[in-house]
């Protein structure tokens, strides 16, 4: 804890939470010579360096290279047995945790922000009431406050889910030992990401997940890809179940599922649960304050991120919608350029690119074939299958396939989806396609460099596409 401040109650600025918005904007608003105070109650950076994307990219990257191993003799290779050591690739994935983390740190106080490890909950509009870790309390009063709180793992209302050991995308990061049969509540990103890791590093993973199939908001065809991949890791999967109730036996976790014909019952040596995030705004005293949020418990914010009290910003995961660690720094990004450059900036219409971490990864940004096809638009759907890559061949890569909707009448790229081997970064060129105007037919005839990837992009834009036309209506 430092104390750059005089000790008394008045600061400029208060930041609760030191995520990836929180973290970023008290710097700049401290190197702008404000007087600011960050409260956070875990860990500097927040839930994706401490218990989000950090470890588990860590993890995935060592379940990539035992599935590599493994697959070695595919490539005219010998290894001999391959084995993992889960205490070393819990060790690499702590250490890198806690060098990020320790990054996160060093970077707020170097940027003389005063930073309070503790508890903070509204006492008035712009009175902060701080418990701090060490047991003692503080009260400060700023007339800028911004909520960067985050959320944390919601568990669903099953009977016994606690009492049966069950574990949250935190707790697994502590484990062990390697789980014999994981059992997963959710095929979610989380589900699949740290489903099909477990799988590869030799866990039994069975995904249970109420949805009748894998990644609702997907093209039925770029969902399907995704699951024949995972189903060949050695993850099964269990649609349109639900977990009714849970309990610890002698064998494990031993859950009550409802299917869609009947009731069965299933044991694992362990449970995850992946069933989505819940705000933590419950114990932030956000009614003293009068700041508004939804029927779920999100702060309600505009464009500029103002919630309904005057000077009380919302940045990140807190404020609903997208929830990602780009989406959260670009909420910075917006506040800061309006507070400190005098460049107003709304998130309305912001581009939201994501990258499921699976293998191959799906990555997505904008309208899908689905979305195109709801809203009635003519466009041009180009689709190609990995196996037509010729780098994908290469290194024998072959999973997955590449998506693009076009609009028919501009030529301009209205979404993309590529599920393949480092899929977001495939996609990022299409998105700086969508980003900087350029046309499908720029890109069918621009020069990449032989053999990348995105060198394919010239491939899937010389393909013969789909054309999807507004439905005539009856009169
Ligand atoms: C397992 C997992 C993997 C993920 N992988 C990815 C990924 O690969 N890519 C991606 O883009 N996103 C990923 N995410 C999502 C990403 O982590 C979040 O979108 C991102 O961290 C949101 O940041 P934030 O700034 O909203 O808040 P957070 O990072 O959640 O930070 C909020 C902070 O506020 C603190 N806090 C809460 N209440 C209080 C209080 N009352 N007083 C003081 N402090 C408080 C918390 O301790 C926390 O440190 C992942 C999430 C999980 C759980
Ligand atoms: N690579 C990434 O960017 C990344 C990785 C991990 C997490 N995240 C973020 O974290 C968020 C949370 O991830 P998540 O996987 O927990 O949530 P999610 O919303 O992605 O998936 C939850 C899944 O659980 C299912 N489900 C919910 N209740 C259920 C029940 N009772 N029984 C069976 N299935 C049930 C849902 O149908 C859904 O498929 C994500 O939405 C994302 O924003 C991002």
């Amino acid at each position: 804890m430092t104390e750059p401040h005089p000790a008394d109650k008045q600061r400029d600025v208060i930041v609760i939470g030191a995520g990836q918005a929180g973290g970023p904007l008290a710097g700049a608003l401290a190197r702008s010579g404000r007087r600011v105070t960050l409260i956070e109650k875990s860990h500097v950076g927040g839930t994706c360096v401490n218990e989000g994307c950090t470890p588990t990219k860590t993890l995935i990257a060592s379940a990539r290279v035992a599935h590599l191993a493994r697959r070695a003799s595919d490539y005219g290779v010998n290894v001999g047995t391959v084995s993992v050591d889960f205490t070393r690739i819990q060790e690499r994935k702590d250490d890198i945790v806690e060098s990020f983390r320790s990054g996160s740190t060093t970077g707020v106080h170097k940027a003389g922000v005063e930073l309070l490890m503790g508890h903070a909950r509204f006492s008035g509009p712009h009175s902060i009431q701080v418990a701090l870790n060490d047991g003692s309390q503080r009260e400060l009063h700023a007339p800028l406050v911004f909520i960067n709180t985050g959320t944390r793992p919601r568990w669903p209302d099953v009977t016994g889910l606690r009492e049966a050991g069950a574990l949250d995308s935190t707790g697994i990061l502590g484990l062990t030992e390697l789980p014999e049969h994981l059992l997963i509540l959710g095929g979610g990103y989380i589900g699949l990401e740290f489903g099909q890791a477990f799988a590869r590093f030799g866990s039994r993973v069975t995904i249970i997940e109420q949805a009748e199939r894998l990644a609702m908001r997907e093209d039925p065809d770029v969902a399907q890809a995704l699951t024949t991949a995972l189903h060949e890791d050695g993850v099964t999967f269990l649609f349109s179940h639900r977990v009714r109730s849970a309990r610890r036996t002698d064998r494990g976790v031993e859950v009550t599922l409802d299917g869609p014909q009947e009731k069965h019952v299933l044991t694992g040596s362990h449970l995850l649960v992946a069933t989505g995030r819940t705000p933590n705004t419950d114990d932030l005293g956000l009614e003293t304050a009068a700041i508004e949020v939804d029927e779920r418990g999100y702060v309600k914010v505009d464009e500029h991120l103002r919630t309904s009290a005057d000077g009380v910003y919302a940045l990140g995961d807190v404020k609903g919608g997208p929830a990602f660690t780009h989406i959260s720094y670009d909420d910075y990004r917006v506040v800061r350029d309006a507070l400190l450059h005098d460049r107003p900036r709304t998130t309305a219409g912001r581009l939201v690119p994501y990258t499921v971490f699976t293998d191959p990864q799906l990555a997505r940004v904008g309208l899908s074939e689905t979305d195109a096809q709801a809203q009635q638009r003519r466009v041009r759907v180009y689709t190609l299958p990995m196996t037509r890559v010729a780098r994908a061949i290469e290194t024998a890569e072959t999973r997955g396939l590449m998506k693009a909707v076009v609009d028919d009448d501009t030529d301009l790229i209205l979404g993309a989806t590529v599920l393949g081997p480092e899929g977001g970064e495939v996609l990022s060129v299409l998105q700086m396609a969508m980003l900087g105007n350029v046309t499908a037919a720029q890109i069918r005839d621009g020069i990449f460099s032989h053999p990348t990837f995105s060198e394919s992009l010239n491939n899937l834009f010389m393909s013969t596409p789909v054309t999807l036309k507004p439905e005539p209506t009856l009169t």
